[in-house]
């Protein structure tokens, strides 16, 4: 039987004026905007029609008749197939301008905002940056990333975004899963600066199955992987050096504390189900499935940005406050910030020193296991972390105690749930929801309890740039169930908008955005 063949396309000319937010060249044919992914501004080319909507076409490039100088040779060789990267033939620098260029973009077009966007401050070495990989599983075993906007594997020899030990890490997993016929559908690595290594594989498998990949899995990684040490005979524990879990379906068995070979749902796991990271000077517990920012020497960077903004924002707040003739806003702020000025002169405290007077009630919603709430924790009287991830929550309080840290407490629970029940009004709200952004509840109760200052951290900027418009032009929201839309009115001003690349080479990138009111 004969092989079925794509039909032919005709191939038609384009010329690229911009990058899209994902990273494809954007131009016009036939009068519609099309999309070329591979393409660069200034390029021009050939390329078929692959897709055809009404507003927009999707094309594949043939052939390019004009090359931008700012074109490079990508260092994957699997870059044209995986969806990991996408902008990888583009120079590290032309990125980040990019980069600045899509965050200044979707402020404007999403949040109504014309507003000045620093440029991105980028990595010093944009390689080998990530300490997570999450691959998809194959039932040969095979172990890849998922191509662009398709779930077919990619498999690549080396991913240059994971630092070597990752990498050998994964080879070695591959030999395990590729010769066991093991029904594992994702792999989460992680690896902390000390290259210890949390590995969660998940997959719809019985509990024989599970039993049967978590004996195999211990001799062969740990022979694959190099892996020095001794794994305990009585605990199962690989000297503390790897820990496996193992997730079926819905459940999950990770090792508690010193675990036994077989979990009490007799799905078995071996080692510690959290890693240790040092953050900013601080040690911080994280738990197998808790979120960790994926560039450890960036998010120092970030957490940095958030630190200086607030002590900024507050420090230009009681300034301002201090210039007008009826002080207003909270009672007593004024007398610590005087009592703080006659600091600055006398004893030549530092930024931080002065802030910590100043700052009273810090929220931090979206606190994972508590980073940013402990590091704000030097600068203010007390901050509440808001988290909706038991054990997230749970490491973050651990995290305050063994970092000796008690101006601080946690509050489990879904933020849009549990924001209305706080008594206290804070003067600083910082904010770092998921992709999705935040739950109109949340910014509405923002809107009513409106703190001073607001530091929005993102990594998506078409819902930051939605929620910050929200914040300072206002928005509706229903007033009850089956009742009309409320018009509640924006109270902020965008003063500082710092994106910071944490992502090198992908089209992702964070950003932290701060607000005061009006
Ligand atoms: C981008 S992470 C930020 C974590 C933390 N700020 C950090 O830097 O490590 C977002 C966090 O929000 C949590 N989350 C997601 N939706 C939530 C919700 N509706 N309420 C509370 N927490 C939520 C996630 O579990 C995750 O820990």
């Amino acid at each position: 039987m004969s092989k079925k063949t794509e039909p032919e396309r005709k191939t038609e000319e384009v010329e690229i004026v911009r990058l899209s937010s994902e990273g494809a060249g954007v131009g016009q044919i036939r009068g519609k905007t099309v999309f070329v992914p591979g393409m660069l501004p200034g390029e021009k080319g050939t390329v078929t029609v692959t897709e055809e909507k009404k507003t927009y076409l999707r094309g594949r490039l043939v052939k390019l008749e004009r090359i931008s100088p700012a074109r490079r040779l990508p260092s994957c060789a699997v870059f044209e197939q995986c969806g990991g990267c996408s902008v990888q033939h583009l120079s590290y620098e032309d990125t980040l301008q990019w980069k600045q260029s899509v965050v200044r973009d979707a402020l404007l077009r999403i949040g109504r905002l014309e507003v000045e966007v620093r440029p991105v401050i980028g990595m010093e070495d944009p390689w080998e940056y990530r300490n997570k990989a999450v691959l998809h599983c194959d039932r040969r075993g095979r172990l890849g990333y998922y191509a662009k906007n398709s779930n077919d594997l990619v498999e690549f020899p080396h991913c240059k975004l994971l630092p070597q030990t990752m990498n050998a890490k994964i080879k070695a997993l591959r030999q395990v899963l590729g010769a066991g016929k093991y029904d594992v559908q994702e792999v989460v690595f992680r690896e902390n600066s000390r290259q210890e290594t949390l590995i969660c594989l998940k997959g719809k498998m019985t509990g024989e199955e599970a039993d049967r990949l978590s004996r195999a899995i211990r001799p062969s990684f740990q022979a694959a992987a190099d892996i020095r040490g001794e794994w305990q005979a009585d605990t199962g524990l690989p000297d503390e050096k790897c820990s496996i879990i193992i997730q079926q379906g819905d459940r999950e068995m990770p090792g508690q504390g010193r675990p036994s070979l077989k979990g009490d749902q007799g799905v078995p796991s071996f080692g510690l189900p959290f890693l240790k990271e040092n953050i900013n000077g601080l040690m911080f517990k994280v738990s197998y499935n808790a979120f960790q920012q994926v560039n450890l020497r960036q998010t120092e960077v970030l957490y940095n940005t958030v630190l200086q903004m607030a002590g900024r924002s507050q420090g230009q707040a009681d300034k301002d406050k201090s210039n007008q003739e009826t002080p207003s806003g909270v009672e007593g702020t004024e007398q610590s910030s005087k009592t703080a000025d006659k600091e600055i002169a006398d004893d030549k405290v530092d930024d931080h020193t002065v802030v910590r007077k100043r700052i009273k009630q810090v929220w931090d919603l979206y606190c994972g296991i508590g980073t940013i709430t402990l590091l704000l924790a030097g600068m203010a009287e007390n901050v509440t972390g808001m988290e909706e991830n038991s054990l997230a929550i749970a490491d973050a309080a651990q995290n305050a105690a063994e970092n000796k840290i008690s101006n601080v407490k946690f509050i489990e629970g879904r933020v849009e749930d549990r924001i209305g029940e706080q008594k206290d009004r804070p003067d600083l709200v910082v904010v770092d929801p998921p992709r999705a952004g935040m739950n109109k509840r949340v910014i509405a109760a923002l809107l009513d309890r409106k703190p001073q200052s607001i530091i929005y951290v993102s990594c998506d900027p078409a819902t930051m740039a939605r929620d910050v418009g929200m914040l300072a032009n206002g928005m509706e929201i229903p007033e009850g169930k089956g009742a009309g839309l409320k018009r509640l009115k924006g109270a902020y001003r965008v003063v500082e908008v710092q994106p910071v690349d944490m992502f090198g080479w992908t089209e992702s990138v964070e950003c932290v955005v701060k607000l005061e009111r009006r």
